[in-house]
């Protein structure tokens, strides 16, 4: 799905990230930890192509991005869904309108059938009017997982899904995303918490990588 060989990057002066080599294979299951700055919102915007590797290899879908045009970035990008750390969502649209985006850009029609199923799967069917800025935090990161899922991605990117949640809504949030693992997807979860690690290991076959010193590493068994 995803592979990198020997990447690095860098926003100029030097790497923040070093010799990365990771294979993504379809259906699996993974978190990304490590400290604050380290460099995991960097390393997912590899995986999603919103930067380029400044050396070695990123393929994604079985080709090399390096040598994608901008339509071939543009379509396998829509492959990925994204759930960003702060949303970004549009605040004068509606939650639907929000959750569509996807679609609208691309010049796509909504089934409004398929989105009240989406509101109802993320429990957001009541909202479907609101503002983003009329919701909760909870109820915020679940539209960004439904806009994450509207176009039927093969691979979720999920970057601190449950930062600004409780323990209950974190766990609502897991069990979405482990219910899309079941259905197939390949799932990458940038986090802190280490208590939704431990509780995650129960549910599914998650392996938890780390960057620390610019690279990564595959986390010990003792999580
Ligand atoms: N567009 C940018 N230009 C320059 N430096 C950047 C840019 N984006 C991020 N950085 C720097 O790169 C480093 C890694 O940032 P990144 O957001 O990838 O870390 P992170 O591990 O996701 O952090 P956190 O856990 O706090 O979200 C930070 O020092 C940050 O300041």
């Amino acid at each position: 799905m995803i592979e990198l060989q020997n990447v690095s990057y860098g926003y100029g002066g030097g790497d923040l990230l070093s010799g990365l080599s990771l294979k993504l294979a379809p259906g699996s299951f993974h978190f990304l930890t490590g400290p604050s700055g380290a460099g995991k919102t960097t390393f997912l915007k590899l995986c999603y192509m919103q930067l380029r590797a400044t050396s070695g290899q990123v393929q994604v879908f079985g080709k090399d991005v390096s040598t994608m045009s901008r339509d071939d970035i543009a379509h396998n990008r829509s492959r990925i869904g994204v759930v960003h750390q702060d949303c970004n969502f549009l605040d004068h649209l509606s939650l639907t309108e929000n959750v569509a985006l996807p679609l609208a850009v691309t010049g796509r029609q909504v089934n409004m059938e398929d989105m009240k199923d989406l509101l109802q799967w993320v429990g957001l069917d009541k909202r479907k009017t609101f503002r983003p800025p009329e919701l909760s935090g909870g109820e915020r990161q679940r539209a960004a997982l439904a806009r994450a899922v509207i176009q039927s991605p093969d691979v979720i990117l999920a970057d601190e899904p449950t930062g600004n949640v409780d323990w209950e809504m974190s766990q609502r949030l897991l069990s979405l995303l482990v219910e899309l693992n079941r259905m197939g997807k390949t799932i990458m979860i940038a986090t802190h918490d280490l208590n939704l690690i431990r509780t995650a290991k129960k549910q599914v076959n998650a392996r938890v990588l780390r960057i620390s010193d610019k690279t990564l590493h595959l986390a010990g068994a003792d999580l």
